[in-house]
């Protein structure tokens, strides 16, 4: 399904290039035909073609009718100036898929052509390594060969959740955001053992394991969280004053934040730009 399909992302920053690289690294589909466009950042194309054998070209040099698949990827402000320069070169048959936070299928359908074929998808910078956990949301036109060649397309950089766009925020909250709060929480662990004396590097590697090994138990075994935590908790042992320690430090109830405020920001989001789709029609 993949073989003879081209797919350009409409912006090349982070999120792109994790994309770009999870694609290349699956083997499913040829380089050649990923293109990356951004506005003006042509050292920023060149790279991402030297590192990845993909095309790329400035947005203005894209031959849209050649686009099989579309994938907007810049940030949730630019949607605005980025679909009004769109607009006048894709089909409405043509597949758009916009990663951004917060910007829902109706608008996309609002400020497109009458009938664009439209899929929200959510997928973390873990699809570099084909480890995305993905939701996608497909628009009100989308037929279902699109939603299908959308899934297989986005298995190639991970799992894919086929989710009601009402939960998307809550989606963006837990998986979009997700691998930063991991990241957050290795910083602080590293940080802990280097005041121990533990050289960087090495506590890095013990600590990727052991967030790697812990995923892996959820994966593989099929027992819950509780259940897993309670099985390393001996009783008046070392993880149960760890555990004390998080608890009485409001751990927990500031994982349970950060999840929820990252969900508000995304609903806020889509507030924001449907407040001034409404002011600019004025
Ligand atoms: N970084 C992440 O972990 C995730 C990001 N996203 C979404 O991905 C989108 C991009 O995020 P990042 O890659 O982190 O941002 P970024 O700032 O690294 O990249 C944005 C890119 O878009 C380009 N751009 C801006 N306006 C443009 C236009 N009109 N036409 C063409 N290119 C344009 C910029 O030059 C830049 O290359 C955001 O909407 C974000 O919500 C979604 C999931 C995870
Ligand atoms: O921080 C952001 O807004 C983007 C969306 C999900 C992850 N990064």
């Amino acid at each position: 399904m993949l073989h003879d399909k081209t797919v350009a992302f409409i912006g090349a920053g982070s999120m792109a290039e994790a994309m770009i690289s999870g694609l290349v690294k699956s083997e499913k589909f040829p380089t050649h035909q990923i293109v990356a466009t951004n506005r003006s950042n042509v050292e920023r194309l060149a790279a991402l073609e030297a590192i990845y054998g993909i095309n790329s070209c400035k947005l203005e040099d894209l031959q849209f009718d050649q686009i099989d698949v579309i994938i907007l990827a810049m940030k949730p402000k630019d949607v605005d100036q980025a679909l009004s320069g769109i607009k006048q070169h894709i089909k409405p048959n043509q597949l758009i898929l916009s990663v951004l936070a917060g910007i829902t299928t109706t608008y996309l359908e609002q400020n497109l052509h009458i009938g664009q074929q439209v899929v929200r998808v959510m997928p973390n910078t873990s699809s570099a390594i084909g480890e995305s956990a993905t939701a996608i949301s497909p628009g009100h036109e989308t037929s279902e060969n699109n939603v299908i060649l959308t899934k297989t397309l986005l298995e190639c950089i991970g799992e894919v959740y086929t989710i009601d766009e009402m939960d998307m925020d809550v989606f963006t909250g837990l998986a979009g955001s997700g691998p930063a709060y991991f990241y957050y929480l290795m910083e602080h662990m590293e940080q802990q053992g280097a005041k121990a004396g533990f050289d960087v590097e090495t506590t890095r590697k013990i600590i990727a394991q052991t967030i790697k090994g812990a995923a892996n138990m959820v994966q593989a075994q099929g027992e819950t969280p509780t259940i897993l935590r309670e099985k390393v908790t001996s009783p008046n042992g070392t993880t149960a004053a760890g555990l004390k320690a998080l608890d009485e430090n409001g751990g927990g109830k500031a994982i349970a934040k950060a999840v929820e405020h990252a969900a508000i920001r995304s609903k806020e989001i889509s507030e924001q730009i449907q407040e001034s789709l409404l002011v600019n029609s004025k």
